[in-house]
C-alpha cells in the first residue's frame, strides 16, 4: 500500500476538526504538513477547566493564557503531485488561526491568510498557492527550520533518538542541558550537515548532492520500481555481493589486514558490474537495491564523520525521508560511523525524521502574535528527568505518531 497520505482518510479523521495551525516543508521529492486541529469547544482561558475535562491532558495555565488543546499532525505528499496536497488542504477546514486579519477565530478574506512554509518548494509554488488556495506562504529558512525542528525534538520528546546496530534499536536518553554541539545530517533528496551549538546557533557545515533523490532517481532508473517503498523493500532481499566488488574479490578471497580491511569490505560499489560481461537485465533488482542503498548510506556515514571530527564533535543525529525508519539504512549508516570513528562517534536517528523542517516552521509561529495565539511550548506527557522542569504544558506521542501520526498537545496563547 503507498505509505504516503491517504488522503481520503485524512479528510474523514479531520472532518469534525478544524485545522487552526499549519506548516509545510515543499522539498525537492516531499511536500510535509505539521498542522494543529484542535479539539472542539476546547478553547478556554482557565486551564483548571481543562484539566477537569481531560485528566490525560492536564494542563495548568498559570497566567490565564488562552488555551488550545488538540493534536498536532503529520502528513507528506509527493511534491510531484503537489496538486495532492493542494486538494486535502482545499477539503479541510482551514480555520488558520494566524492570518493577520481575523480576530474572531473565523476564516479571514482569503487574501489576507498567511501559510508558515519553508524548503525549496515555499518559493518555486508561492504562486500556485496563492492561485489555487489563496494563500500566502510565509517563508521560514529552511536550515533555521531544521535545526529548530531537531531542537524541539530532541528537548521535548520523549523516546525520539535511538540508536541503531546489529538489529537493536536503543532509545538514547536525552539531557537537554547537556544536548550541544551535535552534527544534524538531513538526508532528503540531498544532504545537509549542519553543527549545531544552540536554540539558533548553527551552521551548515557541509552537503553532498548523493542523497535520497540519487537512490531513488537511480534506483528507479535501474530497477524500473515504480515507488520509493518498493526499491526499499526489493533492498531487504538483495545480496549486494554480487554487485559490488569486495576487498576479497581482489585479494583473492583473503583480507587486506595491514590496512584494517576484511575481505568482506566494499572495495568499490558496482564494482563488479565493470569487470562482468553482464548486462543490466543480468542482475536480480533486489541486488542493484541493496548495492545502492548500501553506497549511497555509507557515503553518507562517511562523510558524516569526517565533518563530525573536523569540529570535535562525538553526537551525529541523522534524520530525513531517505532513513524512513529502514533496519538496513539505518545499520549500514551506523556502521559506517563505528568504524570510521573506531566507536569514538554515535550515530542517532530520530522518530520524526522527515518532519524536522515542517515543525521549525510551525514553531516559528511562536515568533510572531498572530490573532493572539502563539505555540508557547509542548513537552512529552509523562515528563522524564532531562525535561525542563516546572513547564505545566503536556504534549503525548501517540503510537502511530512516525507515519502520519499526531501529537497530543496543548498550544498556549499570548
Ligand atoms: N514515498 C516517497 N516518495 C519519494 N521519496 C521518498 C518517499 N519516502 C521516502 N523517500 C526518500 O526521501 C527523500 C526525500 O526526503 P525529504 O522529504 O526529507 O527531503 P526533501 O525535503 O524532499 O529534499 P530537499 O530537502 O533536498 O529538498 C527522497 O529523495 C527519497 O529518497
Ligand atoms: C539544496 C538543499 C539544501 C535543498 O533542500 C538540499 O538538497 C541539499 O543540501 N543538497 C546538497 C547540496 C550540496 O551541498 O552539495
Amino acid at each position: 500500500m503507498d505509505r504516503l497520505a491517504d488522503v481520503s482518510n485524512l479528510r474523514s479523521s479531520q472532518s469534525q476538526t478544524q485545522i487552526s495551525h499549519l506548516a509545510l516543508d515543499i522539498g525537492g521529492s516531499l511536500i510535509k504538513l505539521v498542522y494543529f486541529c484542535r479539539y472542539d469547544d476546547s478553547c478556554r482561558d482557565d486551564g483548571d477547566e481543562l484539566r477537569s475535562q481531560n485528566d490525560s491532558l492536564c494542563s495548568k495555565s498559570d497566567n490565564s493564557q488562552p488555551v488550545l488543546e488538540g493534536r498536532l499532525h503529520f502528513a507528506k505528499f509527493e511534491t510531484s503531485k503537489i496538486n495532492d496536497c493542494l486538494d486535502f488542504l482545499h477539503s479541510m477546514k482551514l480555520c488558520l488561526d494566524v492570518n493577520s486579519g481575523s480576530h474572531d477565530g473565523t476564516a479571514p478574506p482569503s487574501n489576507k491568510i498567511f501559510i508558515k512554509a519553508t524548503g525549496g518548494g515555499a518559493y518555486k509554488f508561492a504562486d500556485l498557492f496563492k492561485e489555487k488556495l489563496g494563500v500566502s506562504l510565509d517563508k521560514e529558512d529552511e536550515m533555521e527550520c531544521l535545526v529548530t525542528g531537531a531542537n524541539f525534538l530532541l528537548k521535548a520528546v520523549h523516546q525520539e533518538a535511538f540508536t541503531y546496530l546489529d538489529g537493536q534499536k536503543e532509545f538514547v536518553q536525552i539531557d537537554p542541558n547537556d544536548l550541544y554541539p551535535y552534527l544534524l545530517v538531513n538526508i532528503g533528496s540531498g544532504v545537509s550537515m549542519i553543527k549545531v551549538d544552540g536554540d539558533g546557533k548553527f551552521e551548515r557545515v557541509s552537503g553532498t548532492s548523493l542523497g535520497g533523490g540519487t537512490f531513488w532517481g537511480l534506483g528507479r532508473l535501474l530497477t524500473k520500481c515504480k515507488n520509493f517503498d518498493e526499491l526499499l523493500e526489493l533492498s531487504h532481499r538483495g545480496n549486494n555481493r554480487i554487485v559490488d566488488m569486495l576487498v576479497g574479490d581482489i585479494y583473492g578471497g583473503t583480507d587486506y589486514a595491514k590496512i584494517g580491511l576484511s575481505s568482506t569490505t566494499i572495495a568499490s560499489s558496482f564494482g563488479k558490474a565493470i569487470s562482468d560481461s553482464k548486462e543490466l537485465e543480468d542482475y536480480e533488482p533486489e541486488d542493484v537495491s541493496r548495492s545502492l542503498l548500501r553506497m549511497i548510506s555509507n557515503n553518507i556515514g562517511q562523510i558524516s564523520y569526517l565533518n563530525a571530527l573536523r569540529f570535535g564533535l562525538k553526537r551525529i543525529f541523522f534524520a530525513g525521508f531517505f532513513i524512513r525508519g529502514h533496519a538496513y539504512t539505518m545499520d549500514t549508516i551506523s556502521v559506517a560511523v563505528n568504524f570510521w570513528s573506531k566507536g569514538e562517534a554515535k550515530a542517532m536517528f530520530l522518530r520524526h525524521e522527515g518532519f524536522l523542517g515542517a515543525l521549525g516552521a510551525f514553531m516559528s509561529y511562536e515568533k510572531q502574535c498572530l490573532d493572539g495565539l502563539t505555540v508557547h511550548k509542548m513537552q512529552q506527557k509523562f515528563p522524564i528527568s532531562a525535561s525542563s522542569a516546572g513547564d505545566n504544558i503536556y504534549c503525548s506521542l501517540n503510537s502511530n505518531s512516525d507515519e502520519n501520526g499526531s501529537i497530543e498537545c496543548t498550544v498556549y496563547g499570548t
